[in-house]
Formats: C-alpha cells, structure tokens, sequence
C-alpha cells in the first residue's frame, strides 16, 4: 500500500506536477509573452501613431514658416529658442547670450536648420537676405565645440574678407562666456603662422587664405568636425572651386558635418555641391532663388551715364535717408562716382578692392557708426554684409547677374525691417531687364507690363562697356 501510494504519489509528483508545473510555467509564461508581446505592439502602434502625429505637426508647422524640407528624417523644427535647451542640452551660456542680443524668436532657417545639423547631418541651406542665415550656422557650431583646444574643430569659409571679419565677430558675440579660441584668417596668420603653436577652435577665412595656409603646412584641417560654406554658391564659382575643392578634402575627419548656406542655390551649384556633401538635408525657405519680401524694389529709366548722375544727384535732393548703399560694377566706376560725390555734401565714402585693409576696414566701420551716409561700393559687399538699417539700396549700375540683384537689394530690408531698392537702367541694360523683372514681380514688387512682355534672354553676365560716370549723352547713341 505504502508502496503503491508512494509510487502513486511519486507519479503524482513527477507526472503531473511536474507536468503541470511544466504547463503553468508554460502557460504563464506564454501567457506573459503573449501579453507582453501585446503590450509591445500596442506601445510600437502608440509609438507609430506618435510619430504620425509629429510628422504631420511638423509638416503644418513648417508649412507656417514657408520651409520646405527633402531628404528621409529630417529633425523637427524648433518651436523656441528654449528648446535648444529641452531638446539638445545648449549649455546656458549660448542661451544667456541670445536673449541678451534680445532674438526672442529663431527664424525659419534657424528653426529647422539648427536641429538638422545637430542631428549631424549634413544640409545645403537657402534662405532670403537678412533672414539669420548666420545664426544657423553657429549655433550648431558653438553647441558641439568642446574648445578642448586640439586643433581647429569648425571652419567657416565666406568670399570676402569683409564677410569672414563679421562673421568672426558674430560668432565671439554668441561664444561669450565659453572658453573657445575665435580666429579670423588674416593675411599674416596664413603666411606666417604656425597653428599648431596657436590655439584655434573656430577658424573664419576666406578660401584663398585657409588653402594658402594648408598648402604650406601651416595648418591641419583633419579635425574639423563642423565647416561652414557661406554664400555657397559664390563660392563654388570659378576662381573659387579649386581652392573649395582643396580644403574640402583637407577636412578629411569622417564624421565631418559640413553646410551650404546661401540666398541663391542654382541647380548647378547644388549639383557640383552634392559631390562632397554626404546623405544632405535640403532646407528651402520661402521661394528658392527670390529677393527679400521687405524690399520695395523699383526700376527706373535713365537714359544715359549723365542721366544716371542726374537722377542719383536728384533722389539725394529730393530725400536723403541714409544709410545708403550704391553699387557700381567696377572699382574704376567706384572711384569715377566718388570723385563725382565727393564735394557735395552728404558725406560720402567708397569701398572697392584697390583699397587697403585697413582702408576697406574703415569704410565699413565707418558706414556702420553712422560717420558715412552713402557708401559707394563694388559688389565686394553686395554678399552677406549685415550693415543695420540699411534704407535705401541703388544700383546705380545695372546688375551683372540676378544672383547679384538679390544680393545687392537684400543689404536692406534685413531683420524684418522694411527696405527699399532702386535700379537704375540705361538703353544697353533693357535686354536683360526682363531677369530682374521676374525677381522682382516674385517678391511682390510692381513691374511694368511693357517690361515682362519683352523676351525672355539667356543672362550670361552682363558687365558692358561703360562712359565715364557722368558722361554726357552722345546722340549717335539715342
Ligand atoms: N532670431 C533672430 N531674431 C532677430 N534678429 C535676428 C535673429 N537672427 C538673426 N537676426 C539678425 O538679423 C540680421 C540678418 O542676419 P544674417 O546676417 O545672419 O542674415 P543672412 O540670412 O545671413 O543674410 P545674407 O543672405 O545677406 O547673408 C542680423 O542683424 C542678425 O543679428
């Protein structure tokens, strides 16, 4: 008995024990995985759904902005500067020096180019005049710089010494309170310095300077982890590439994060561009390739090289509302217009490339302080200069390219603030009319019909002959 009810038991408990412990382990634990897996799916289609959700507010909250993206998973734009710190841990000096400055509101290419590249990708960039392109750029840049002083971690390229000297100063304002080296590429830094003895986390120069300095191996460019290329498509121009070309593959650290920044984007540039660009984030605000809204642009017709010093000597008359910047297209134009300007008085001064340094330097400082009321110049500033307030902006001759035009009238209506710019044209101006025209009527200005109606001309540059400024109508030419 004892026996059988042993065996029973034992039976009992190797069987069905076993066995049904066996089955409840099984049970509970497929059970469990099947709840588990359950909860798994519901969270990946709450997940999904959340996704949704965002994809479809970023897309309503770009849309709002007029930024159109392309490109697979782009970062959601910023609602705020406040994000910066939510969503990306900026430390709280950037954020200190940003409200200081008063930037209540990130701009629309600063809304959605910032958490691209700190998303670390790469990402071409084109965006009206005067709309913080340069903010864009360096917020990234001062975020993820360490300024563990090993070598130069950020390299921003402008076309212009002018340009790469504002932009250095921008970029000192925002680093304030960071221990970071700033340095412009000067003439003597790219000759004769030797950056490994200089401490430099943020180099600023212009293309010729930084491949000078590379090209005598005065510079390592191996740890660049952020490089900027401002006004890009300036820079992808013949007489730059090759120098482009050179440091591009002196930043040669794979996990580079590199952008192009610009108002203008031809299709061509973005072409050659995308040969060195990896897996790029394409932002557009507002229309691509189109002149600043705020500029009230009018064109005018004045005959001859007399007629246009008559017509600028009248408007000055009429009312003088400096700042005001006037472009020519050439240094030798520059000086003809200043030597014509000089002696009246409205305080006049020139800017063109025959100058010094130190000569180019005052000019702008000048200008900027108020001292100057009507800046000459040659389009050595017709690109990225922020020179504030800017009222009027007259081409007082007509515009080698439309790239040129939007430049040149996007040195006023910066900020937000209203601008206003006048052409100037003569007979041998008319045929290339019609390309600003176009500019002109997609931002909002009024054209005359006569104008749009003429025929559409393939623009290679226009550069022509010129008289002497001033020089009386010769009546073989009317
Ligand atoms: N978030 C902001 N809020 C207010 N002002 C801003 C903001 N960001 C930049 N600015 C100011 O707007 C002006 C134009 O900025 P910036 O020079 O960067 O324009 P940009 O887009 O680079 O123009 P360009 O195409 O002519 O180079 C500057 O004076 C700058 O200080």
């Amino acid at each position: 008995m004892d026996g059988s009810k042993k065996k029973k038991r034992k039976r009992k408990t190797n069987g069905s024990e076993v066995v049904e412990g066996f089955d409840v382990f099984k049970s509970s634990k497929s059970l469990k995985t099947k709840e588990s897996k359950s909860n798994q799916e519901d969270d990946f289609v709450i997940h999904i759904k959340e996704i949704d959700k965002q994809i479809e507010r970023d897309s309503q909250f770009r849309k709002k902005y007029g930024i159109h993206v392309s490109g697979y998973n782009v970062a959601s734009p910023l609602w705020s500067f406040d994000e910066l710190k939510t969503r990306f841990d900026c430390q709280s000096h950037l954020l200190h020096n940003i409200t200081e400055l008063r930037f209540k509101e990130p701009t629309p290419i600063q809304r959605q180019a910032i958490p691209i590249l700190l998303s670390g990708r790469d990402c071409f960039a084109c965006a009206p005049t005067g709309s913080g392109k340069t903010l864009a750029f360096l917020i990234p840049m001062l975020m993820k710089i360490k300024g563990a002083h090993e070598g130069v971690k950020g390299l921003i390229i402008c076309p212009t010494r002018e340009l790469a000297a504002q932009t250095t100063r921008e970029c000192k304002k925002f680093a304030k309170g960071k221990k970071l080296y700033i340095k412009l590429m000067t003439k003597e830094l790219s000759r004769s310095c030797n950056f490994e003895k200089i401490p430099c986390d943020i180099l600023v120069s212009t293309p010729l300077r930084v491949d000078f300095a590379v090209f005598k191996r005065k510079l390592d460019l191996s740890r660049v982890e952020y490089l900027v290329l401002d006004e890009s498509d300036k820079l992808f121009e013949l007489g730059f590439v090759e120098q482009i070309d050179s440091v591009v593959k002196a930043c040669s650290n794979p996990s580079i994060v590199r952008s192009l920044f610009s108002a203008t984007l031809p299709e061509s540039v973005e072409e050659l561009a995308r040969t060195i660009m990896h897996d790029a984030v394409r932002v557009i605000v507002g229309r691509k390739n189109s002149a600043s809204v705020l500029v009230k642009q009018k064109l005018l017709f004045a005959g001859s090289e007399k007629g246009k010093l008559l017509a600028l000597r009248q408007s000055f008359a009429e009312s003088l509302n400096p700042p005001i910047l006037v472009f020519v297209q050439s240094k030798e134009r520059a000086k003809q217009l200043y030597k014509e300007l000089a002696l009246e008085d409205i305080k006049a001064d020139v800017i063109h490339a025959d100058l010094t340094q130190v000569q180019r330097e005052d000019a702008v400082d000048n200008f900027r302080a108020g001292k100057t009321w009507v800046l000459i110049a040659t389009d050595v500033v017709a690109r990225g200069m922020d020179f504030k307030g800017i009222n009027c902006v007259i081409n007082y001759d007509f515009p080698e390219s439309a790239a040129v035009y939007i430049h040149r009238i996007g040195r006023s209506g910066r900020a937000g603030r209203p601008g206003e710019a006048i052409t100037l044209f003569t007979k041998e101006d008319k045929p290339f009319l019609r390309n600003i025209a176009n500019v002109m009527k997609i931002s909002g200005s009024e054209v005359p019909k006569w104008i749009l109606a003429l025929p559409k001309l393939k623009w290679k540059k226009h550069r022509p002959l010129r008289d002497y400024v001033g020089a009386e109508l010769d009546d073989a030419d009317e």
